[in-house]
């Protein structure tokens, strides 16, 4: 991913991610794709801030469509899809990294990486709660998701955010390591066993879709929400000094 300064999901980028994995998916000499990140310490920071802020309804419908459309994609995926996070992943950044297959994350304490909306006083949606859950079970899921934590690597490691914690400079080796592994499998009945597990969490969404988009809409246009969002955007800009 090449979106700096942050890898945030904007509109746009989201556009682009989804056309590079159609492209993928439809060239049968590609069986499995690394996600990865071209910012320095940034996988991603998540959804696009600037895009839930100050807009009109109809953008955030289109935009809500395009993130809902980028998890199932990527979800669904018959690709093996590795995330190797070289980098802090908050929030949409961690959700891009859930679903993925295998998440091998970089053992630096910065790194973060979780689920944190209710810091930014918003609520993670049902598929995103969903994505946590089928993750790290319903228990540590709660925990995490009531609390916005962010865990660093050996926390991500110990409840199961993440598979796998390598020395930095191993993460890119360690993703193709563990594609080999995956590939190894007989690519049907692997790509069946994953529509398996999967198709009843997507299923959800795609029953819910329109409503979910207007539960969306409704949420971010509210003036609590769109001065909490405010505020934070202001926060980060304010950081620099
Ligand atoms: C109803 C439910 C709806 C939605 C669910 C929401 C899901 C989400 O994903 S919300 C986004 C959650 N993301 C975050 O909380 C991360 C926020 N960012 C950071 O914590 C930091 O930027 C960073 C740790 C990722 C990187 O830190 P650093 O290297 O120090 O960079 P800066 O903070 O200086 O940021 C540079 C530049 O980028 C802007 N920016 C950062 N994050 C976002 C973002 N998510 N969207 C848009 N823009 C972002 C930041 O404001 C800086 O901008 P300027 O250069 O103009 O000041």
């Amino acid at each position: 991913m090449r979106n700096p300064p942050v890898n945030s999901l904007s509109l746009e980028f989201l556009t682009e991610l989804l056309i590079s994995l159609e492209k993928l998916e439809n060239d049968k000499t590609f069986h499995g794709i690394i996600i990865t990140s071209d910012c320095p310490g940034i996988f991603s920071a998540g959804l696009d801030l600037t895009e839930m802020c100050g807009r009109d309804p109809e953008h955030y419908a289109e935009y809500w469509k395009a993130v809902q459309e980028m998890w199932l994609r990527f979800y669904l995926s018959n690709l093996v899809v590795i995330a190797a996070i070289n980098g802090v992943s908050p929030a949409g950044g961690c959700l891009l990294s859930l679903t993925c297959d295998y998440r091998v994350l970089a053992n630096n304490p910065k790194y973060a990486i979780g689920l944190n909306e209710t810091l930014l006083g918003i609520v993670a949606p049902f598929w995103f709660k969903d994505t946590l859950v089928n993750t790290i079970g319903h228990r540590s899921a709660e925990r995490a998701l009531q609390l916005g934590l962010l865990f660093p690597p050996a926390e991500a490691l110990r409840v199961g955010v993440v598979d796998q914690v390598v020395p930095e400079d191993q993460v890119q080796s360690t993703a193709r390591l563990v594609m080999a592994q995956w590939l190894d499998i007989p690519d049907h009945a692997r790509q069946l066993t994953k529509t398996l597990m999967r198709k009843p969490t997507a299923d959800r969404l795609l029953t819910e879709r329109d409503a979910d988009i207007q539960n969306f809409v409704r949420f971010i246009c509210k003036d609590s929400i769109q001065k909490s969002l405010h505020a934070y955007l202001e926060k980060l800009k304010q950081k620099k000094g």
